[in-house]
């Protein structure tokens, strides 16, 4: 930042590691009150806005100064090939692939061209959940997974090389900029393999239709077929589009997966919530086999549950280092009772999340709100729905709710710093698991 700009107030700062040791010391910048504060982590500047008109501020008029965000050189890594999506600099490369990617992956058409899929993997689940044990999971889904954990274990915590971005030196100790390079070349690998065999599929070589269970194909096709029409503002290379499919990745399946670990964890910590929640979907859905998108139109309790997980555990806290919007939705004064864990707080319908209540941004706001708005919830409700409609849940080895841990862990996201597990209990059967359990051996 500039010498001589007015900046918001802020803690004192050391020499070298800046306002760092606020953090460390506060667990979390909650304690940092100020509605904007002005803090240097290392060398990177870095406001945090902690109320809602701070972050009104920031979103809405001066979002247009805010929509880059800044590429730390764990980021520039990973960008080797092209700026993706995420962290592609506000301009019209940004415009285009944002564009491309809503209309072709993201509206709200596509992704009722989904449901096939997402319903054939939530039947995956249910029976895992059944006993019926671990399906064998293709290679390239085992690998998907492996590298999401990684770099999320790359993304966690303060990087030296990120915090001091001048020295060699702290990215040599670090080691971040390294492992994020070894985890991009694996994930590329990965996508040149999917990509072929989707090839392969196409050309008939299997047999199979290509398109498969949902109109708009895969996003690899997606990306190719425009590309092959042209007439594109700014030319895509097979770089970009493979940047913009991994951030689609990442940013999709973390984000989704670590909500519903917390709206779980938070269902069994408040056993009034869960039984409120169960009875409701089992009184909507009584004497189904299995839950469809058809049915979500009428499990409102579902929402308010996602809603509510979204507000005590925002998996994206930090909407971009620059302009950090820190715990707004957990901030005491603009929810009363801030800290219970309570759906009803979005009856009222008075609060969404679509980035106009500054109050409540879970998906962000402005020009870089989340455009996989729409395709989470969807997913998310169908998978809630349906592990509380089939199944009801206990805890492990007579732990009490109280005790359930929720400790965070920060990384490309804020997931469960330690695994949830929880005993299934069959309540309602699908007719896969009819089957199996009438079946005599
Ligand atoms: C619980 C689920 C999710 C949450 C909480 C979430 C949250 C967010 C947030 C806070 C941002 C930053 C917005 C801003 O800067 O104002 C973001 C950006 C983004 N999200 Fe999501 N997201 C979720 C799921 C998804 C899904 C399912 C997809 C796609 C399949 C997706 C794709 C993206 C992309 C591509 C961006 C970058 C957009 C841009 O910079 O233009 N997200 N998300």
């Amino acid at each position: 930042m500039a010498y001589g700009l007015r900046l918001p107030p802020g803690p004192w700062r050391l020499p070298l590691i800046g306002s760092l040791h606020h953090l460390v010391a506060a667990r979390s910048p909650t304690v940092l009150k100020a509605p904007l504060i002005y803090l240097k982590l290392g060398e990177v500047p870095v406001v945090v806005a902690s109320s809602p008109d701070a972050a009104r501020e920031i979103m809405k008029t001066h979002d247009v100064n805010f929509a880059t965000r800044p590429w730390s050189p764990t980021v520039k890594v990973l960008m080797a090939d092209g700026e993706g999506l995420v962290f592609a600099r506000y301009g019209p490369e940004w415009r285009q692939l944002r564009k491309i990617s809503i209309l072709e992956l993201l509206s709200a058409r596509r992704v009722q061209s989904f449901r096939g899929v997402q319903e054939e993997e939530v039947g995956r689940h249910r029976g895992v959940s059944a006993g019926r044990g671990r399906e064998p999971q293709p290679e390239d889904r085992r690998a998907h997974k492996r590298h999401g954990r990684a770099l999320h274990e790359i993304t966690a915590g303060f990087s030296l090389g990120d915090l001091f971005t001048s020295s060699r030196l702290a990215s040599l100790i670090g080691g971040t900029a390294r492992r994020a390079a070894v985890n991009r070349r694996k994930m590329f690998e990965l996508m040149d393999y999917v990509i072929k065999q989707h090839e392969e599929l196409a050309e008939g070589s299997h047999g199979h239709s290509y398109r498969g269970h949902c109109e708009g194909g895969s996003s690899g096709r997606a990306s190719e077929d425009i590309q092959k029409e042209g007439g594109l503002e700014v030319p895509l290379t097979m770089g970009m589009i493979k940047t913009v499919i991994l951030d689609l990745f990442v940013a999709g399946s973390e984000t989704s997966a670590s909500t519903l670990q917390w709206a779980m964890s938070e269902l069994v910590s408040n056993p009034e919530v869960m039984q409120r929640a169960q009875a409701k979907v089992r009184e909507k859905l009584q004497g189904k086999t299995t839950v469809t998108e058809d049915d979500l139109i009428h499990l409102k309790y579902i929402k308010l549950v996602i809603k509510e997980t979204l507000r005590m555990h925002p998996v994206v806290p930090y909407v971009a280092s620059a302009k950090g919007v820190s715990r707004v939705m957990q901030g005491h004064g603009y929810w009363d009772d801030a800290a219970t864990f309570k759906p009803e707080w979005f009856e009222a319908g008075t609060v969404d999340s679509k980035g106009t209540d500054f109050e409540y941004t879970p998906f962000g706001a402005g020009r870089r709100i989340c455009p996989g708005m729409a395709f989470a919830q969807a997913s998310m409700e169908l998978v809630l729905a349906a592990l509380l409609y089939h199944f009801d849940w206990k805890l492990p080895g007579g732990m009490l709710p109280s005790e359930v841990d929720m400790t965070e862990e920060m990384g490309i996201n804020v997931r469960r710093k330690h695994d949830l597990y929880l005993h299934p209990i069959v309540s309602v059967p699908t007719t896969c698991m009819i089957e199996s359990y009438t079946t005599v051996p």
